[in-house]
């Protein structure tokens, strides 16, 4: 969307709407899972979806935190950056994705836990970039699906930037890579103000 000369994000969710979408999620969360589920956050985009997420479940989670990060020589391959603390061998796990867009990291951090020998496993992502995919797998709990190519806030983050937003937009990377702070004057407007 352009408004006069400046391009501003298409917002995908509110900060209600992205409340009321946490919420849902915690619901179908815990109409499957008791106490001492384990709840894995990948960092760092997972950092305020986990946050929100462990104060609406209705179980008392366990957490704990993995990070991936691409090979620098590209072509998809993705490695382990930081591990989990806990066992997981015969606990309920559920991993905890900000978002899944090729599906190579969803893809590594399943077959990783999977290998730990969890009772189960499911995920549940806050953002599913279908259109995407380049490699299938499956997310048990959607928050919502995009078409966008690129999303930004809720801890979702372009070059470090957009994090702290609490709500999530769709950018452009063409605009993004240009200036990474291209969205920052919208992006801080849009803040409530604090008193
Ligand atoms: O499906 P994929 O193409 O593999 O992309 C998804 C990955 O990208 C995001 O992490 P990112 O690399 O942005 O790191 P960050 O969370 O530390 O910003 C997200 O947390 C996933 O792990
Ligand atoms: N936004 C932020 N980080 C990401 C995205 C995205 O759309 N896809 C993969 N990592």
């Amino acid at each position: 969307m352009i408004v006069g000369s400046v391009p501003v994000p298409g917002l995908v969710l509110g900060p209600e709407e992205v409340h009321r979408t946490v919420r849902r999620l915690a619901d179908e969360l815990s109409t499957r899972h008791e106490d001492g589920t384990v709840l894995v956050a990948v960092l760092k985009g997972s950092l305020l979806f986990m946050a929100d997420l462990v104060r609406e479940v209705r179980f008392v989670p366990e957490v704990d935190f993995m990070a991936v990060s691409p090979y620098p020589s590209g072509g998809g391959r993705v490695r382990l950056e930081k591990d989990l603390e806990i066992d997981i061998e015969g606990r309920d796990v559920v991993l905890v994705e900000d978002v899944v867009d090729t599906g190579h990291s969803l893809t590594l951090l399943r077959h990783e836990l999977e290998r730990r020998g969890p009772r189960s496993l499911s995920v549940c992502a806050m953002v599913d970039k279908r259109a995407r995919r380049l490699v299938p797998v499956p997310i048990e709990h959607v928050g919502v699906s995009v078409s966008a190519d690129y999303v930004i806030g809720y801890g979702l983050d372009f070059a470090g930037r957009y994090r702290n937003l609490d709500l999530i937009a769709s950018a452009d990377p063409a605009e993004l890579a240009r200036d990474p702070d291209r969205y920052l004057a919208w992006a801080y407007a849009r803040r409530p103000a604090r008193r």
